[in-house]
């Protein structure tokens, strides 16, 4: 089971479930199958560490060796008393953390094949039960322990990651080997709380590393366990998290959060609303806007709190919320714009006195364009295409080291933006 494993998320915010400081920098690897690096949180001198390794362990058989093969890698591990293992089993220095948001199993022929992502309901991020270990010529490498799956995994597979509590952590990493057994033999976590998605790949046969650099994300297709009930875009939230991840730390994003017909009652709701050019020291904007919560003057550079959201956009508000994993009164301020042809907006950042800045993305794509100045000169560069019914949200290096914009639009889109205040 799991041959491929995701985090979803950004090194601050792993960092911060495993209270490993200082937050490392660098890029968090999204989708890691064996042979590539995944996240390890260990432990050493009392500090945990947040660190890159290598997912699996090099195994050369007897035969393989005899016929000229080259080693492969084995990153599940599933018999403890396997000689490839029993040494790391043993030894409390060789435990790790994984941390991890989906786990999946690639499945059916290539060119067609679907993944069926897990993640856990109500803990965006997971660890699994690991080992880790520095081999000579190899560097760090780690693998995870597998167990008999609960009832929602199959018929994908029929064993899964051994996943853990966070008030499990510390007798992972400091148990003795019957506390490796225990881990092991005891129930799974329930299925109820699995949550299920299946992603269908047109390039089924691309690897991780084409994944991350093609804009494409998982998921066009999915099915959906027990959330009829839930409101959209959380329930949608719940099955993905924010999988079309990006590489611009503090940046997440989240694809198709509500059904088109929620789209279309949420645009008709903002076209009924009396919008205002924008306005910009005394310049009039193509983009109509209007703000509730709290208003920033552009003329004045005034801020003053704001006439209160209207119930319709309070609910969006709430799904939004519950979807990008931050309190709904949190988010104080929402900003309706509606793009006719030829609107754009210009290189910004945020105003200050906000703090997180999530956006749902309504009617026609748009791609949002990022910059930061370089050192030397010129700016680096990323983009993020803005999908009809996606999330974006804007946090930390993101929202306040880059400057974003949209170009003019050649098709009319709306977006709300809800921020929440900078304490
Ligand atoms: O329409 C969007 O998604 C971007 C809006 C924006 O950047 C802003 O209002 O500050
Ligand atoms: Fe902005």
């Amino acid at each position: 089971m799991s041959r491929l494993h995701a985090v979803a998320t950004t090194a601050e915010e792993v960092a911060a479930h495993f209270g490993v400081e200082p937050v490392p920098y660098f890029e968090v690897p999204i989708e890691t199958v064996e042979g590539l690096p995944g996240l390890v949180v260990f432990e050493r001198g009392g500090r945990r560490h947040l660190r890159l390794m290598t997912w699996g362990f090099p195994r050369l058989s007897r035969a393989m060796h005899t016929r000229g093969e080259e080693p492969n890698r084995i990153g599940l591990v599933a018999d403890l008393t396997s000689p490839m293992w029993d040494e790391m089993v043993v030894e409390p220095k060789y435990r790790c953390l994984i941390p991890i948001t989906h786990f999946a199993n690639p499945d059916g022929p290539a060119g067609a094949k679907t993944r069926t992502w897990f993640s856990v309901k109500d803990q965006p991020i997971v660890a699994w039960a690991g080992f880790c270990r520095n081999i000579p010529d190899q560097g760090p490498l780690y693998a995870g322990m597998t167990m008999e799956a609960n009832d929602a995994i199959p018929p994908t597979n029929d064993r899964m990651p051994v996943l853990l509590e966070p008030s499990e952590y510390e007798r992972w990493l400091h148990g003795t080997v019957q506390d490796v057994i225990q881990f092991q033999y005891r129930a799974p976590f329930d299925a109820s709380r699995a949550v299920r998605c299946i992603a269908h790949h047109s390039g089924g046969d691309r690897g991780p590393v084409a994944q991350r650099q093609g804009s494409a994300a998982p998921g066009a297709a999915r099915t959906s366990t027990g959330s009829a009930l839930r409101p959209a875009v959380a329930a949608v939230a719940d099955l993905f998290g924010p999988l079309e991840g990006s590489t611009l730390p503090g940046l997440s994003s989240w694809p198709e959060v509500i059904p088109p017909t929620r789209e279309r009652d949420i645009i008709e709701n903002i076209d009924a609303t009396e919008l205002s050019p924008f306005r910009f020291q005394g310049w009039l904007g193509k983009r109509h806007t209007r703000s509730y919560g709290w208003t920033y003057d552009f003329d004045t550079g005034r801020f003053a709190k704001g006439e209160p959201m209207p119930q319709w956009l309070i609910s969006v508000r709430d799904e939004v919320a519950e979807a990008v994993d931050l309190p709904a009164d949190g988010l104080e301020q929402a900003l309706l714009i509606r793009y006719d042809p030829g609107a754009g907006i210009g290189w910004h950042k945020d105003r200050p006195v906000f703090e997180h800045v999530v956006g749902l993305s309504l009617g026609n794509p748009a791609t949002l364009r990022f910059r930061r100045r370089r050192a030397d000169r010129g700016f680096e560069r990323f983009s993020l295409e803005a999908q009809p019914r996606s999330l974006y949200r804007l946090s930390g290096e993101a929202r306040c080291a880059w400057e974003h914009s949209i170009a003019e639009m050649e098709v009319p889109r709306r977006s709300i933006t809800f921020r929440t205040l900078a304490r």
